[in-house]
């Protein structure tokens, strides 16, 4: 036999505990109702006399009981669920005065509040003898539970991306507040009203104080039996309260456990699957391209942050621009300002074609976004996912239901059409959202780092496929990132940004081929820099080769006495016998399958790294010499080292 364990004695204790103090004690009054003789016990026999007779006497005060905590839940609910979706998304000074004054009910005693109430308004006749008296002394009493149960619970819902995701697809405020908000914060909400309508049912000190001979209440008649020792009387009292509370209870439960259920039945992720490169099937949506102008938007923040500097940027209808640079470089915030996010400064302007949109909120732009962390509802399936901007706009059910079946089909996700989106794996929910930012034919579609949360091998298949999409759909896109190899690939031009401002703009061959400055060059792939004397005939490379001023552009114009050149790896050629422009030696070499990455030291003592083909072997403290074509070098004035 088994050792009884330390969890084995707790659950033991606790459950002799329940029994001693919770589940005897309420099963005896029960029985008490239901017995002929109270003092006799359950042998005196069962009988339905004092059930009958509490009714026959105070049905009144069980209606009002059940009134009141309905009107009270009513009414926490209609002003809980605001003030904690205040709470919790508009972080101020008022909001955190609000949530100070909700919690005050819960410092001051029942009494208390009674007596403040009794001060203040117990002169008005009418309102101290009827049941609206109580009832407002329940709702101060009961507000916060629920307010508090739901802000927590909204808390942990990153709200604001789910709004935004409503907005793009053409949701106002009430729309998401009521689709979206409500939904996602229903465990809160449920617990809320569950707590606050037992509380109210059950209020007995501030209930105690507030009432009339008029509006007694159930657990104040419960009192007054158990006070004049019927307790046969009492109890049937609380086989009434049970009766209010627990098909409440039940309900509560049915609600909760219907999203349990599906989290449940949660199937594994296949990610496997979405590693290869998934053509996308026809058949396309129209082209619906629309040219975006950006007119000297900057940006600067309530705290005085600069997100922006003044920027003026044109996307060509149809055009994919990708706006790359490190972190905090202000491409999202580029990216909120075409969505309709955020508001440029003043002189700032944002153009769809012809048509000045600065002051159009982002839901009547006409945008479609993909979020970084996808923003999908989770409330929702995956096609009412991609129905809701359908439905939101207002379409018909037919064509809804074609357009979602065209996405899912488009998307290749028909098989998921049904699944919840906590069900799905990131490259599914990367699609979903895809499909459902496409499905309402935005003029611009906006896509902020949409495949940073995902691993590389999905990343790059996932990169082709958008690649695709992009071409075929002919859609103006504007694609945030800071992977350089993305920018490269989608990019019909590249916007490098640094320090809120645009470092270069071009194709992805310029930005490559000739760097406007050395922070583009480094942040675009590895970049060597030689450092370069000037002479009358030539450029002094390290090592002494003179390259003539003519073979390099821009070069006849430099008067410095030093200069730097920079080049790419794969642009140097290792010369087999020793007579390249350029002597090295290896301080390390990697063999990449399809290259050989060397670091290497020049005689000036700068390192660069350089890559050499994979066919020949090569070893540290070897020494080599390279040729860097001119044509693959560039040119920046002064002197840095490597
Ligand atoms: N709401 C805000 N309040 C204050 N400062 C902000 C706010 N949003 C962004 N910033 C600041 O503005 C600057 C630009 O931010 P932005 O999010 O545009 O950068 P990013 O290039 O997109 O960075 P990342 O790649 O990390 O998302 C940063 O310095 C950031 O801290």
């Amino acid at each position: 036999m088994k050792k009884p364990t330390f969890l084995w004695a707790a659950q033991l204790g606790l459950t002799l505990a329940c029994g001693a103090f919770l589940i005897i004690p309420v099963g005896q009054s029960v029985l008490t109702g239901l017995s002929a003789n109270a003092f006799k016990g359950v042998s005196s026999g069962l009988t339905l006399r004092w059930v009958c007779q509490v009714w026959s006497l105070y049905s009144d005060t069980i209606w009002r009981s059940l009134l009141i905590a309905l009107v009270c839940l009513g009414c926490c609910l209609v002003v809980g669920i605001p003030a904690a979706y205040c709470m919790v998304r508009l972080k101020s000074r008022w909001t955190a005065m609000l949530e100070e004054l909700l919690v005050l009910p819960l410092a001051v005693p029942g009494l208390a509040i009674a007596l403040g109430l009794l001060l203040n308004y117990g002169g008005f006749t009418w309102f101290r003898m009827s049941w609206l008296f109580i009832l407002a002394g329940h709702v101060v009493f009961c507000l916060p539970f629920m307010v508090r149960s739901v802000a927590a619970v909204m808390a942990m819902v990153d709200l604001r991306t789910l709004e935004e995701g409503a907005a793009s697809l053409g949701a106002g405020f009430l729309t998401r507040f009521m689709t979206v908000i409500v939904p996602n914060a229903r465990p809160g909400i449920l617990s809320g009203a569950l707590m606050v309508f037992t509380l109210s049912v059950g209020e007995f000190n501030l209930t105690w104080m507030l009432h009339t001979p008029l509006t007694k209440t159930l657990p104040v008649g419960l009192a007054n039996s158990y006070a004049s020792m019927r307790l046969e009387i009492g109890s049937a009292y609380t086989i009434y309260f049970f009766a209010l509370i627990i098909p409440l209870l039940t309900a509560m439960q049915w609600l909760g456990s219907r999203t349990i259920a599906t989290v449940a039945a949660k199937e594994p992720a296949q990610d496997g699957k979405e590693a290869q490169a998934m053509p996308l099937s026809s058949p396309m949506p129209e082209a619906r391209g629309v040219p975006v102008r950006l007119r000297s938007c900057a940006k600067t923040f309530p705290d005085g942050t600069t997100g922006l500097k003044p920027l003026d940027l044109t996307i060509e209808a149809g055009q994919t621009v990708v706006l790359l640079g490190p972190s905090g470089c202000g491409k999202t915030t580029a990216l909120r300002l075409i969505a309709g996010l955020e508001t440029p400064d003043s002189g700032g302007k944002v153009l769809f074609g012809d048509t000045d949109v600065t002051g159009v909120p982002i839901e009547a732009r006409n945008v479609g976004m993909v979020f970084q962390n996808y923003a999908l509802f989770p409330n929702l399936s995956v096609s009412r996912n991609i129905e809701y901007g359908l439905r939101v706009r207002g379409d018909a059910a037919p064509k809804r239901a074609e357009r979602v079946r065209e996405m899912l089909a488009m998307m290749r996700i028909g098989h998921l059409a049904d699944r919840r989106i906590e069900q799905l794996s990131g490259g599914q929910r990367q699609r979903v959202a895809l499909a459902r930012a496409i499905a309402v034919r935005p003029r611009v579609l906006l896509l902020d780092e949409p495949l940073t949360a995902l691993d590389a091998k999905l990343r790059h298949s996932l990169r082709e496929e958008i690649h695709t999409l992009l071409t075929r759909l002919g859609i103006t896109a504007v694609y945030v990132t800071h992977d350089q190899g993305e920018a490269m690939a989608l990019g019909d031009v590249v916007v490098v940004m640094n320090n809120g401002a645009v470092a270069q703009q071009g194709s992805p061959r310029d930005i490559y081929c000739h760097p406007a400055d050395p922070f583009v060059a480094d942040f675009i792939g590895t970049v060597n820099r030689l450092r370069c004397a000037v002479h009358e005939d030539g450029i002094l490379l390290p090592g002494g080769h003179c390259l003539p001023r003519r073979s390099l552009e821009g070069a006849n114009r430099a008067t410095a006495a030093s200069l730097t050149l920079l080049f790419r790896p794969e642009a140097a050629e290792i010369m087999a016998n020793g007579d390249g422009q350029i002597r090295a030696e290896i301080l390390s070499a990697s063999f990449l399958g399809d290259r050989n990455r060397l670091k290497v030291t020049l005689q000036d003592g700068s390192v660069c790294t350089l890559d050499a083909s994979a066919g020949r072997e090569f070893t540290p403290g070897e020494t080599i010499s390279f040729t860097v074509p001119p044509r693959a070098l560039s040119l920046l004035p002064g002197a840095s080292a490597c």
